[in-house]
């Protein structure tokens, strides 16, 4: 048998990669992970590490999880500076290794599945989170994670009406003329009477204020993923119910909970595990910063599903 890995690059993730088989696993995850060494997680807080000469971060993330005999790092850059020169702004790779051996099993595309992985993540804490009768959900950024919770949240609400805004007007109607939503021209309009609010962007200050927010409403807050950056205002995160990926993670990378000093209610995966109570009626935060059990259980997850069809 041969042994060099296997390399999955991003046309096959995406195409074996399916939003209706991660979601659940991405739940179970969380969930395991929240239970800590009685879920089989091991998994360090990322190491990320400024490249500053040019605007850049790159981070390792490993993990294992022993309920899926998945073992694996994500090696991940993310340059902002990136924007709109035909590179993405994340790239990624994720190496799979084999847990009962040690062996190095597949090297994967990670670009795809950071983006699925993190909106399922969304859909997850949504699916908890939102009012069951959600009709409005609005998008702020127009990105590579705006469309990927776009279609992952419409596998848990009926959305009547999507509102898209993002701080260059024609990339919120490039978004718009492909995915079926109205382009606002302020965060602000986009936000008001909205049920579920996502906000994917690369803002290092907050673009969401607490009086702008429907009360009741869920927010998915994907990005400032930096100890000085804020998506959501002080006063939004010390009024809602704020719920992480990671805890360890949130007091260690997330600008949001650090600055705002908001209390942290719950892991989501302690609502998975029903270790603590979602409160759907109140105003809530899903502060995601993006945890390495969930690239190790997809990634395992395209590997098995790609060796079937070898
Ligand atoms: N929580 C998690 O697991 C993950 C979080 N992220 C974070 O999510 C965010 C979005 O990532 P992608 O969609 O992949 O990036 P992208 O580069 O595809 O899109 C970024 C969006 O942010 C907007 N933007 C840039 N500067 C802004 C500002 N000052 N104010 C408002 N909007 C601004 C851009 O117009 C664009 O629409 C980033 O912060 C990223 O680091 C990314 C991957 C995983
Ligand atoms: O979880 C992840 O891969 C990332 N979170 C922020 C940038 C990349």
């Amino acid at each position: 048998m041969s042994r060099l890995p296997k390399y999955i690059e991003a046309d096959d993730v995406k195409r074996i990669l399916k939003m209706t088989d991660l979601i659940p696993i991405i739940e179970k995850a969380m969930g395991d992970f929240s239970k800590g060494e009685d879920g089989g997680v091991v998994q360090p807080v990322r190491s990320i590490i400024p490249v500053e000469k040019h605007g850049g971060f790159f981070g390792a993330m490993p993990a294992y999880s022993e309920n899926d005999a998945a073992l694996a790092t994500k090696l991940v850059t993310f340059y902002p500076k990136n924007a709109g020169t035909g590179l993405p702004t994340h790239m990624a790779a994720i190496i799979l290794f084999e847990p009962s051996t040690g062996e190095l099993k597949s090297i994967l595309d990670g670009e795809v599945i950071t983006s699925m992985r993190t909106a399922a993540a969304s859909a997850v804490a949504t699916k908890y989170l939102a009012s069951e009768n959600s009709k409005i959900l609005c998008i702020l950024g127009s990105g590579e994670q705006a469309r990927s919770h776009y279609k992952s949240l419409h596998h848990i609400c009926n959305f009547e009406e999507v509102r898209v805004w993002s701080p260059t007007l024609k990339n919120a109607q490039a978004f718009s003329s492909q995915l079926k939503s109205k382009v606002c021209e302020t965060a602000e309009e986009a936000v008001r009477g909205a049920d579920v609010i996502v906000t994917a962007t690369f803002a290092k200050q907050p673009i969401v204020e607490w009086e702008w927010v429907k009360p009741g409403a869920h927010i998915n807050a994907v990005g400032a993923v930096n100890i000085k950056w804020q998506e959501l205002s002080s006063e939004l995160m010390q009024k809602s119910v704020v719920h992480v990926d990671s805890r360890e993670a949130a007091m260690k990378e997330s600008g949001d909970v650090i600055i705002s000093k908001a209390e942290i209610f719950a892991e989501i995966g302690d609502l998975v595990n029903g270790t603590k109570e979602a409160q759907r009626e109140k105003t809530t935060v899903f502060k995601s910063l993006g945890i390495a059990i969930e690239d190790a259980v997809s990634a395992k997850l395209v590997y098995d599903k790609h060796m079937e069809n070898q």
